[in-house]
């Protein structure tokens, strides 16, 4: 229906009049988004230019440098054909009508705002590409589509400006930030909720956002189409992380409540979530939320606060990131306690080490933290994830240089749940992938240790069948097992 409705808006719209679309930055976001644009615009030639030519070459080959369903097809359909993957930055960025910034903003490693401001060499470095650009005299509209610290389009726009003397080319900003979730690209994009477009009101900023809107409006219905200022559009995409992330450890605090109390997450967040006002989604209590935006959209929408002067404010959204914190390292605890607080030496089975399911993807993902909990503790984890290479566990489990070997000796790649679970005293489910639903729970119980102990970290495991089976099953925010009540604490 996406596509039917969009078929009115163009009548309205009529064709989009610019037909040259670059994107500088050929990673997770500005590929599969301009091939998804080139798919529903044919007659927009859509150009994706990098700094890395083995980035390139792979979007050119047969191995997409992106894994997300439905993503091949797409640019099987258009590459060659409107849309190019090309290292020749400087001519595409030249030629473009509309030129996308799409590069990484990673968060500062060191100086002012270590840990939670974005670095901005990246973008720097492709908005003075822009800017050179300003030679050919081709007036273009720059789209910031990076998730940026409020106000960088502003930032931007001065950079333009001290450049466009020569030329005397024109530069509209606008903010267009991307809102699809990693897994579900391909699907997010050719039906978005919303495609936010934030730009200046003025004639030539409404004209600008009108000539994108158009881009658009070849597949998107006119009233998921939203305009705003530039800045509340900048703001909005880390307001939308910070309030995810938020849901996620408001529910996953009262997850360690109910486990107190004897009440079940699962009821409150469905009993809670039936409200209209509040909604279902984003509840689900486990052992925290990974990925790459969250922690970092929520720190620096609080570094944002700090360099405004609403220390208050900072203050809440840190909290979300240290209920998060408190979540991974409860689980570890009650993982250890549950064993007589003590797991050295023993084989503890780890299934899922990718943040979410549908993906390979392990950045911040809570496993990684458990994991290494666990290690510290020196346990021996036994790690199975049907998406995440050995050597991508390996690399983030890895400690300092001195305990490197050690470390290789502690941790195990198994090739499925059975083969990771064989002789194990506890086993951990950390991503929420629908096989660990439906394992054979007996099997896996015979081979195991006894007492044999369950940890679910993510409310994918039949409470009831496995503690029949004769599990010990813990299960975030689910009532205690009673047998492991009143056993010693480890803090
Ligand atoms: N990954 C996601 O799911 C997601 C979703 C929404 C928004 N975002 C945001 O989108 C932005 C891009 O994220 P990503 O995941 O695509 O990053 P990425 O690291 O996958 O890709 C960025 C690419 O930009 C290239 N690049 C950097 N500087 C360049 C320059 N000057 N000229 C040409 N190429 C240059 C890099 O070589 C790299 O290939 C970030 O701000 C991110 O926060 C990411
Ligand atoms: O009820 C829930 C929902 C999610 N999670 C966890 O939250 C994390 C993030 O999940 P999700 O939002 O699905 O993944 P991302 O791909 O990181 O997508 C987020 O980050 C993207 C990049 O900024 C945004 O574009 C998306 O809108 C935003 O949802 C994962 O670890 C999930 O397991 C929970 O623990 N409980």
């Amino acid at each position: 229906d996406c596509e039917q409705s969009s078929r009115q808006v163009k009548c309205t719209h009529g064709q989009a009049a610019m037909v040259k679309i670059c994107c500088i930055g050929s990673g997770y976001v500005g590929g599969p988004s301009m091939a998804v644009i080139a798919l529903k615009c044919p007659a927009i030639e859509v150009a994706v230019v990098d700094v890395s030519r083995p980035r390139i070459d792979a979007w050119n080959s047969d191995r997409l440098p992106v894994l997300e369903p439905g993503l091949d097809a797409v640019v099987r359909a258009c590459r060659g054909r409107n849309l190019s993957f090309s290292a020749d930055v400087d001519r595409h960025v030249a030629d473009a009508d509309i030129v996308f910034v799409s590069v990484n903003t990673p968060t500062k490693a060191r100086g002012l705002g270590a840990g939670r401001a974005a670095d901005l060499a990246y973008w720097e470095s492709a908005a003075r590409v822009v800017a050179a650009a300003s030679r050919s005299g081709k007036n273009k509209i720059v789209v910031e589509k990076s998730a940026v610290p409020v106000r960088t389009a502003e930032a931007m726009e001065r950079m333009l400006l001290a450049h466009s003397g020569g030329g005397g080319a024109t530069f509209q900003v606008l903010s267009n930030p991307e809102f699809f979730s990693e897994g579900t690209a391909v699907r997010d994009l050719l039906c978005p909720d919303r495609v936010l477009i934030g730009g200046r009101d003025t004639d030539a900023g409404r004209s600008a956002v009108r000539a994108l809107r158009d881009v658009y409006a070849h597949w998107v219905p006119e009233d998921r189409i939203v305009t705003t200022s530039l800045c509340s559009a900048e703001l909005s995409k880390l307001a939308a992380n910070a309030l995810l992330a938020q849901r996620v450890s408001s529910v996953n605090a009262i997850s360690a409540l109910c486990e107190a109390t004897g009440a079940d997450v699962s009821d409150v967040a469905r009993a809670v979530g039936w409200d209209d006002r509040v909604g279902d989604g984003f509840l689900n209590a486990g052992v925290g939320f990974g990925g790459s935006s969250f922690q970092k959209d929520v720190l620096r929408l609080a570094y944002a606060c700090e360099c405004n002067g609403l220390p208050e404010a900072a203050d809440y959204w840190r909290q979300v990131v240290a209920v998060n914190e408190y979540q991974k390292s409860r689980f570890v605890r009650r993982v250890v306690s549950s064993m007589f607080s003590t797991v050295a030496g023993k084989k503890v089975a780890v299934l899922g080490f990718a943040f979410k399911k549908g993906v390979g993807d392990t950045r911040e993902s809570p496993a990684v933290d458990v994991c290494r909990g666990l290690l510290g503790d020196r346990a021996h984890v036994s790690v199975y994830d049907p998406a995440v290479s050995e050597k991508q566990i390996r690399r983030d489990t890895a400690s300092p240089a001195a305990a490197k070997a050690q470390a290789h000796q502690q941790v195990l790649v198994a090739r499925d749940a059975y083969e990771a679970a064989e002789g194990a005293h506890g086993l951990c489910v950390l991503t929420d992938w629908d096989e660990f639903r439906t394992l054979d729970y007996r099997r896996i119980f015979d081979g195991m240790q006894r007492p044999a102990f369950v940890f679910d970290g993510r409310g994918v495991v039949d409470v009831g069948k496995v503690r029949e089976i004769g599990f010990v099953v813990y299960s975030v925010g689910k009532p205690l097992d009673p047998w492991l009540k009143g056993l010693p604490a480890v803090a």
